[in-house]
């Protein structure tokens, strides 16, 4: 059995990850984090990780950067592995990330779902390919109650797609308070904020009289949800400390 703590319990994301975890019988939810109290759930709701008594084998966090802290501490101090899904950190706050990381594994990804961590690989292909002739540029679609942006896969896509361009770009985004042609060492990332939508990414390789887009659109947040608990028994299967991302997750899995 798998004892795992929901940071940001009471949010849109810690709901579906209760779902999938209440639906398994290899886990047990044995605390959850939020700043309000303990709502309607059948475990414990601490406002604070310090709060933890029994110990759990993975924390699985969908909140806020706000949360960081009390979380690295628990991973610093218990050596209790984390799986960090929570988007819009600051560099002090990766860094951070990182020095926790050699107390005890934490995985870390702006995206949790498969579809994405292919789209990595086909973005960086595409870089490799059509660099250097094609502007890159990136657009991302959420919901109205994002409060980050650009979206953490966003800054994904560039970085993927950085890694394989024959130049080192710098990430534009916002054309509107300079008047100058594009630069063709430049992402662009542009953020669109609307309505329900779930989360989806455009990348764009727009060369002379043609344009090759590459999208993932995420149709529920199941595909984030079930995907960080699959990256949590990943962990739980007595990881050493380090970073871990979805891109160990798949070599680590057997072809079905
Ligand atoms: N990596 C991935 O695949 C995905 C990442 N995300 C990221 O997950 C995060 C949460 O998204 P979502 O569930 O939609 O957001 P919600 O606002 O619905 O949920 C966040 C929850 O965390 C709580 N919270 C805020 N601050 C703290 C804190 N300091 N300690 C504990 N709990 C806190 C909020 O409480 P309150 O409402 O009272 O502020 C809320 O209940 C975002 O950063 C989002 O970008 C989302 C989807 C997929
Ligand atoms: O806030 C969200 O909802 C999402 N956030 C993540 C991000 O910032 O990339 C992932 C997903 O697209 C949903």
């Amino acid at each position: 059995m798998i004892r795992i703590a929901i940071s940001g319990c009471n949010g849109h994301m810690g709901r579906v990850v209760e779902e999938i975890c209440l639906a398994d019988p290899e886990i047990s939810i044995v605390a959850g984090f939020d700043l309000l109290g303990n709502g309607d759930h059948d475990f414990p709701v601490y406002s604070s990780p310090a709060e933890l008594k029994d110990g759990a084998d993975v924390v699985i966090d969908f909140s806020s950067p706000a949360a960081l802290k009390g979380l690295l501490e628990l991973a610093r101090t218990r050596r209790i592995p984390l799986v960090l899904a929570t988007t819009g950190y600051s560099a002090e706050q990766l860094a951070a990330v990182d020095e926790a990381a050699r107390s005890a594994p934490i995985f870390r990804s702006g995206n949790m779902s498969l579809g994405i961590n292919l789209l990595l690989e086909l973005v960086k292909r595409a870089a490799a390919v059509l660099g250097g002739d094609y502007d890159v540029e990136i657009v991302e679609r959420h919901h109205h109650r994002k409060v980050d942006a650009p979206s953490g896969t966003a800054l994904m896509l560039a970085d993927a797609a950085a890694e394989a361009l024959p130049y080192r770009p710098e990430y534009v985004y916002d054309r509107q308070s300079v008047r100058k042609p594009r630069d063709p060492r430049e992402i662009g990332i542009s953020s669109v904020r609307g309505g329900t939508i779930v989360g989806d990414h455009e990348v764009i390789f727009a060369g002379r009289d043609e344009v090759i887009e590459l999208r993932h659109s995420a149709q529920s947040r199941e595909v984030f949800a079930s995907g960080a608990v699959r990256a949590a028994k990943f962990l739980a299967g007595v990881r050493s400390p380090g970073i871990y991302s979805m891109a160990d997750l798949v070599a680590a899995t057997k072809p079905l």
